[in-house]
């Protein structure tokens, strides 16, 4: 079975991603960020490396995507994703594209390079969406003090956001739950990370895909 988190910078999916992962037993598909050659010159100066970051990106979401299958074709464990590679185009590189910091070619370029891959590409049994608000995210951001993410502006932040639950809002191609973690601390408090687990446990069930 195939699980992913989706969610906005900071909306917590890496720390989620591996407690899911530890209380479950499944394997987990990180997001490339230390390791990751263009992420800060991007948040340095974002039109010079746009679409050098989507690229990567895609390509490592796409390597992801085939490890997915492999598991699921050994038929043994599931696996969770931190982020998907819907949201590389549907929320990352249309707002680059929409904000006039991707060209239109390059857009053109990467789209028709995503469009390919689609053809491979299979969505997740369940996906998870951490629903949260600016200031949510600005908390979190601050307080994992990675020095390229500290100028990421609100309006990059908030048009993210309403990218983000305009792809939720038209999300159909799978099962989805969504999470609102305004208000959650599953970290500090295990009543609220139990919580989350009946949640799933709840989806999980209902699932016909649900063979762990
Ligand atoms: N396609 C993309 N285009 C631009 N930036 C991206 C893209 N995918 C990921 N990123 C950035 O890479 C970094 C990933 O960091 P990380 O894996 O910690 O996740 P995150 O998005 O901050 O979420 P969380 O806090 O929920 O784990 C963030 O700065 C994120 O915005």
């Amino acid at each position: 079975m195939h699980i992913a988190i989706t969610g906005n910078i900071g909306a917590g999916k890496t720390t989620l991603a591996g407690l899911l992962a530890k209380h479950y037993g499944w394997e987990v598909l990180y997001e490339a960020v230390e390791d990751n050659p263009y992420l800060a010159d991007f948040y340095d100066d974002m039109p010079r490396w746009a679409f050098n970051l989507q690229i990567f990106f895609l390509n490592s979401r796409f390597a992801q995507m085939r490890r997915v299958l492999a598991i699921a074709g050994e038929g043994s464990t599931s696996v969770i994703q931190d982020r998907t590679i819907y949201e590389d185009a549907a929320i990352f590189a249309r707002n680059l594209h929409v904000m006039g910091t991707m060209s239109e070619r390059d857009y053109h370029t990467y789209r028709n390079l995503f469009d390919n891959m689609m053809s491979l590409v299979r969505p997740p049994d369940l996906m998870i969406y951490l629903r949260a608000d600016l200031p949510k995210l600005r908390r979190q951001i601050q307080k994992r003090d990675r020095s390229f993410e500290q100028a990421i502006s609100d309006d990059y932040l908030g048009s993210l956001n309403q990218l983000y639950e305009a792809f939720i809002g038209s999300y159909q191609i799978g099962d989805l739950l969504i999470i609102d973690v305004n208000q959650l601390d599953y970290t500090e408090r295990p009543a609220d990370f139990a919580e989350i687990i009946r949640r799933i446990d709840a989806r999980l069930a209902i699932s016909p895909r649900s063979s762990r």
